[in-house]
């Protein structure tokens, strides 16, 4: 019996030392390959994240991807580095051509599915539609979108902006002159595009009622990053999918059955407003979008196209109030450029120079599309930047990483709006890098409307306020997490109403 077990025991340990050196052998062969004979091998980074995709998935999961991205970019003084075993991020200005426009001849760079997943239903709205269905949508959307358009919204939008206003001021009055502009923002932002995107107000700057909707896109985000990690490993989506929180996943649910509804009601109601759901029906023809389609876009329309321009606002508020100088030329600036309130409209605001500038240093400092848009190279590889990348990598270039580096600004880590005005100081900047609309053909639709509303509510905010920092306005502010999107906290300033010339 002891001679039976003996035999047993030391086959087991036979087993054990086969497995365990097959193993070893495993762990040492794929370590050799992925850091000196891996295609991406030739590119600067760490040999631990040229190894494994750990280091990786712990920055994102620990909101610190951009973070983590940008070190690397500083610590290996390269326009490009390899972040993990087979993702590359560039931070240089030729990559954003390279990457997203046309080449004839050449596969269009697709999204990678491993970070954007399938949409619910199975529905892609016109981010991620495939090429095809992306220049259909794209061509019913542009009427909503155009100059023509925008001239039509002003009165929807000023409405809005009107209602920002009267809020700040009667907050600004029962605080003791201590607004948290940051919710504010995001409130005037969501309700905006609501009128805009179901042609009613969601309503978020009087009433309580949607504010947790505007709200719910933080812990989204967090939701998404998670699910996005996990589809990296084919066993963990479906695991990873059951810890999200219930609350969230039963909000989420209740959200899109929202939006559903906001947009059949909005089917219905004609053609005499002017959101953007007029154009869509005017040029829906058969090879228009169907109506799922229709609300596939309007649920991205309130993902993109609020919590963005609220992040650039508020970010200018706060390097404002950090930039005594910045903020006193830019309310002379506005303050001399009006007669009255009515003068402050989309034709007027974008001869201001240095409104232009603050906003744009704002969100060089601040950008709020932080994903980095991971695409994959398509058959038969690409160069970017001089470097040739085979088919199938991944790569990406990380805003914050490019905006931060010294490669493409001098002093990036300081706000300085005057490097957008010309200043010989900073003739060596590389202006090209910042895109924060992105280039190509899913370059944001958004992007006049954007500009035009922003530029809106801080002339409007300068011209009714006079604006400080308020003893909770916290000096390091932007040191936030990132899911997706900056996890932002409340920003509290002190705005003090101003006499203001009076309409004759
Ligand atoms: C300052 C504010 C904004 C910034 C910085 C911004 C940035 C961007 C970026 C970088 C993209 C490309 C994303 C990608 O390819 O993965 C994008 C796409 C998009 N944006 Fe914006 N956006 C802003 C405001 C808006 C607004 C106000 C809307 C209005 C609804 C909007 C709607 C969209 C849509 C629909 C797309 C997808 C376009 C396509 O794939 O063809 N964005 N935006």
């Amino acid at each position: 019996m002891a001679v039976i077990n003996d035999v047993n025991g030391s086959q087991a340990f036979l087993l054990l030392s086969a497995l365990s050196f097959l193993l070893i052998a495993y762990l040492v062969t794929s370590f050799v390959y992925n850091v000196y004979f891996h295609p991406l091998s030739k590119f600067p980074g760490p040999k631990f994240a040229a190894y494994t995709r750990i280091p990786y998935l712990r920055a994102q999961l620990t909101g610190k991807l951009p973070h983590y991205i940008k070190a690397l970019h500083d610590q290996y003084d390269s326009n490009v580095v390899r972040i993990s075993p087979d993702d590359l991020s560039f931070t240089s200005p030729s990559a954003w051509n390279d990457m997203f426009v046309l080449q004839r001849g050449r596969e269009t760079f697709q999204k990678d599915v491993i970070i954007y997943g399938n949409p619910p239903q199975g529905v892609h709205a016109v981010l991620t539609a495939n090429d095809a269905d992306h220049v259909r949508m794209r061509r019913i959307l542009a009427h909503a979108f155009s100059e023509k358009a925008l001239k039509m919204q002003e009165p929807l939008i000023q409405s809005h902006v009107n209602i920002l206003i009267d809020q700040l001021r009667q907050c600004s009055i029962t605080s003791g002159g201590k607004v948290d502009v940051e919710a504010f923002f995001r409130w005037a932002t969501f309700d905006i595009m609501g009128e805009l995107a179901f042609g009613e107000s969601i309503d978020c700057l009087r009433s309580q009622r949607h504010r947790q909707w505007s709200s719910m896109i933080f812990d989204l985000s967090k939701a998404l990053v998670v699910m996005s990690a996990s589809r990296r490993y084919p066993w963990s989506e479906k695991t990873l999918r059951h810890f999200l929180p219930k609350q969230l996943m039963r909000r989420t649910a209740n959200n899109a059955k929202l939006i559903s509804e906001l947009v059949d009601r909005r089917l219905k109601g004609g053609n005499e407003k002017q959101d953007f759901c007029s154009y869509i029906l005017k040029y829906n023809d058969e090879k228009g979008m169907t109506v799922p389609e229709i609300k596939a876009n309007a649920s991205l329309f309130m993902a993109a196209g609020t919590d963005s321009s609220a992040t650039i606002l508020t970010g200018c508020i706060y390097f404002l109030t950090q930039n005594s100088n910045a903020l006193k030329r830019l309310s002379h600036e506005i303050r001399n450029a009006f007669n009255t309130e009515e003068d402050i409209t989309f034709a007027s605001t974008p001869k201001l120079p240095y409104l232009r500038a603050v906003l744009d240093e704002s969100t060089r400092m601040y950008p709020p599309t932080l994903a980095g848009q991971p695409h994959r190279v398509p058959k038969g590889g690409a160069m970017i930047s001089g470097n040739w990348v085979p088919a199938g990598v991944a790569v990406q270039i990380n805003q914050w990483a490019a905006y931060q580096s010294r490669q493409n600004f001098v002093e990036p880590n300081t706000f300085i709006p005057e490097r957008w005005l010309d200043d010989p100081r900073f003739s060596a900047d590389q202006r090209d890098v910042y895109q924060p609309f992105s280039v190509g053909p899913h370059h944001c639709i958004g992007r006049t409307l954007a500009g035009a509303e922003m530029r809106l509510i801080m002339c409007k905010i300068l011209w009714f306020f006079d604006l400080q920092a308020s003893e909770d306005t916290k000096t390091n502010w932007p040191d936030q997490l990132v899911y997706l999107r900056w996890q932002k906290t409340p920003l509290v300033v002190r705005l003090t109403p101003r006499e203001v010339p009076q309409t004759e």
